[in-house]
């Protein structure tokens, strides 16, 4: 029988639980076997001695079957609260009969009939559920194209193994889900849309062809869901050669890595490895150096205008800082080693050899030539000469050949650079080994080209988030330390650096072999928030969902305490609401946090403070700086101090545009005296 009211979906919905709820039973059975195995076992171990290498083969064995039961109870556990979400009929054009597809969070086979009950989203098959609308349609099999029409596209939604709802979908309903999801984010952290995936963000997801991969994506489109979720699909489609500790994500900070840390254990994978970019270059510098955070970097530009500083910055975020160390590089092949005569106790090493041996190392980075050149110059001796070089003549050997080469020392090295280009102004160390934020990837820079080093082999995807916060020297380093395939994800509005001149050219310049491709949709926000943000960082490629809420509201307050008495107000008002989950205070520096603390602590209103040294994302009520609160979403957003003085230049707007994009339903920003001249046009309450 075709199932096709909502009664018999309810029927078939208990059948496939039922099946379900036995493949858990026969599992349970087995873990029990398991456990009971591995206790025999070990009593038998403990008797008898002699065959205990077999015994602890069969006891790994069991212990590996029995954690790959515990992964697969989990996966049907949640298989069983929701099994489906979505269904297609689909009748090939080479076949007589139409196939009814539901499509999950894994496969799921009825081994009795050989049935497979549920598709999981990420196979061939299921592709079509997210291209397609009802009518003409195909897929990708592994045997190639498969074509034929859609009769029925239909959706679920069941919670609890409960179904809640189904919807017929033409394009239009489709929305409606999409809608009601959007609608419905109850959740703290980041979670999976399998359900609600749309057509350009699948095309993401399942790009196969390209090594690299650039997604440009507007506030709110997805970005960083779609990134997990290739994730996921990569571990599906190649999961015979890729696990998930062959992958890497390079997160911005702590907090963001927590926030979407659910994503995918939710679709029933393991959570990836994940690094901050400052951890990678620490690592590659050997902790030699206390690196300036980006925090730091972007704090500094925010509170002075220390001109000198913004200069630094803005030159090491040029395309010309790398052109110029290239060149500088290819300077230090030529010029670096001046070959001389050598004498060695009563042999000289004429410099045309020594000149020689230097350049049939040319294969070596230059300071392992270097290196190697003590090694050469001793055979040397030995079959010139048939002197064999004592310790004492390798010291003077070692010695003479430092005096024909510069200095070994990565940082001296890199500070000639500066004085070779002629602006010795333009590095600055400071005292106890403290470097400048750029300075550490220009000297990795160095470092990998003159002294060689290991590239990250084991990780054959790495994802990028907010690729737009990186210069091309970062990109420049992370080119050579990773050879798999690269995903980069950002938003070139939401540069934390106004001095960096990235943007998609210059990106498309680093990466040349790189596909693009866009998102303009925005999910997050009300189109009434989208339309404000619209005023402070106009998008022309942005494209509104159709989500409405209030208005935002900017409140212009006669004095600090009023302001003050506002956010108070507004607080509390959140406290009250049952609806709303997530509040933020969104501030420009870390000192404006401070003022926000004390008022909250006055009222005694909890809240959580996010800096740069929290590790875990929290919701309720958050205060923290828009630079930490990047990638987040909060139910509402309060910016305060939004007054002429506080954001006047290019980064402020940067600031003021990203803490104002985190809000999902409601935005409020307070001030005294003048309104910034980027919210100015807008009515005021
Ligand atoms: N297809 C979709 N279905 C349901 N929700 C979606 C969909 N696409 C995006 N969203 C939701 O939109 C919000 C924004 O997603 P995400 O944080 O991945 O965007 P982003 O582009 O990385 O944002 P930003 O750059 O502003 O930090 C999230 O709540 C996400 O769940």
């Amino acid at each position: 029988m075709k199932i096709k009211t909502e009664k018999e979906e309810q029927n078939y919905l208990q059948q496939v639980k039922s099946v379900i709820c036995e493949k858990i039973r026969s599992i349970r059975q087995r873990v029990q076997k398991s456990v009971d195995d591995m206790a025999e076992h070990k009593e038998y171990l403990r008797e008898n001695k002699d065959e205990k290498a077999i015994l602890h083969q069969s006891l790994a064995y069991t212990a590996n079957s029995g954690e790959a039961s515990v992964v697969l109870l989990k996966q049907l556990n949640r298989l069983y609260q929701s099994p489906y979400f979505g269904r297609i009929d689909f009748k090939p054009n080479a076949k007589e009969n139409e196939m009814t597809v539901y499509i999950g969070i894994c496969n799921f086979i009825d081994e009795e009939n050989k049935e497979n009950l549920v598709f999981d989203w990420r196979a061939p098959i299921s592709s079509m559920f997210y291209d397609f609308e009802k009518g003409a349609a195909f897929y990708e099999a592994p045997s190639g194209v498969v074509a034929g029409s859609i009769h029925l596209k239909r959706q679920y939604k069941i919670r609890n193994g409960e179904m809640e709802f189904m919807l017929d979908t033409s394009a239009h309903i489709y929305d409606e889900l999409l809608q009601k999801e959007l609608s419905l984010k109850a959740d703290e952290k980041m979670k999976s849309i399998i359900a609600t995936i749309q057509k350009d963000q699948n095309a993401i997801i399942r790009n196969e062809n390209s090594n690299i991969l650039i997604i440009q994506g507007v506030a709110g489109s997805g970005k960083t869901s779609i990134a997990l979720h290739r994730v996921a699909f990569m571990l599906y489609r190649f999961r015979d050669t890729l696990s998930s500790s062959n992958i890497l994500i390079l997160s911005p900070n702590k907090v963001f890595s927590d926030y979407i840390s659910n994503v995918l254990p939710e679709l029933g994978e393991e959570n990836i490895p994940e690094k901050t970019i400052m951890e990678l270059i620490n690592d590659f510098l050997e902790h030699q150096y206390a690196v300036q955070s980006l925090f730091e970097q972007v704090s500094l530009l925010l509170n002075a205008a220390n001109s000198s500083f913004s200069e630094r910055v803005s030159f090491k975020s040029s395309e010309a800082f790398v052109r110029k160390m290239n060149e500088y590089i290819s300077y230090l092949n030529t010029n670096y080693f001046l070959a001389a005569d050598i004498k060695i106790g009563r042999f000289v090493i004429p410099k045309e050899i020594v000149d020689k041996e230097y350049q049939s190392l040319f294969r070596l980075s230059l300071l392992k030539r270097i290196k190697e050149m003590e090694n050469r110059l001793a055979q040397h001796l030995l079959f010139k000469h048939r002197y064999e070089v004592s310790s004492k003549d390798k010291t003077e050997l070692k010695k003479a050949i430092n005096n024909m080469s510069g200095s070994k020392n990565i940082k001296i090295l890199y500070k000639d650079f500066f004085v070779w280009l002629g602006r010795k102004d333009l590095f600055k160390p400071g005292n106890n080994k403290n470097i400048e934020y750029l300075d550490a990837f220009g000297m990795a820079y160095l470092k990998m080209n003159l002294d060689g080093y290991n590239t990250y082999r084991h990780v054959k995807h790495l994802i990028v988030d907010e690729m737009q916060d990186y210069s091309p020297v970062q990109f420049a380093v992370i080119k050579k330390l990773f050879n798999g395939k690269i995903t980069l994800l950002g938003d070139i509005n939401q540069s934390l650096n106004p001095q960096s001149k990235i943007n998609l050219d210059s990106l498309q310049r680093s990466f040349p072999q790189a596909q693009l491709m866009t998102l303009n949709k925005s999910y997050r926000s009300t189109f009434e928030i989208i339309n404000f943000t619209q005023r402070i960082a106009f998008n022309e490629d942005i494209i509104p969902i159709e989500r409405h809420g209030t208005s935002p509201v900017v409140y212009k307050e006669k004095d600090k305490a009023s302001e003050t008495d506002r956010i108070i107000s507004l607080i509390f008002k959140f406290l009250k609401n049952k609806v709303l989950h997530s509040l933020a205070i969104i501030c420009k520096t870390e000192d404006e946090m401070e003022d926000i603390k004390i008022m909250l602590e006055n009222v005694q209103v909890k809240a959580q403070y996010f800096s740069a040294q929290t590790t875990r994302f929290s919701d309720g009520i958050v205060v923290t700086t828009a630079q930490l609160a990047k990638g987040l979403e909060f139910d509402v957003v309060i910016v305060p101090f939004v007054n002429d003085t506080n954001y006047k230049n290019d980064i402020d707007r940067s600031m003021l545009y990203i803490a104002c994009t985190r809000a999902m339903q409601e935005l409020i920003l307070t001030h005294i005296g003048q309104p910034c001249n980027f919210i100015n046009s807008i009515v005021e309450e």
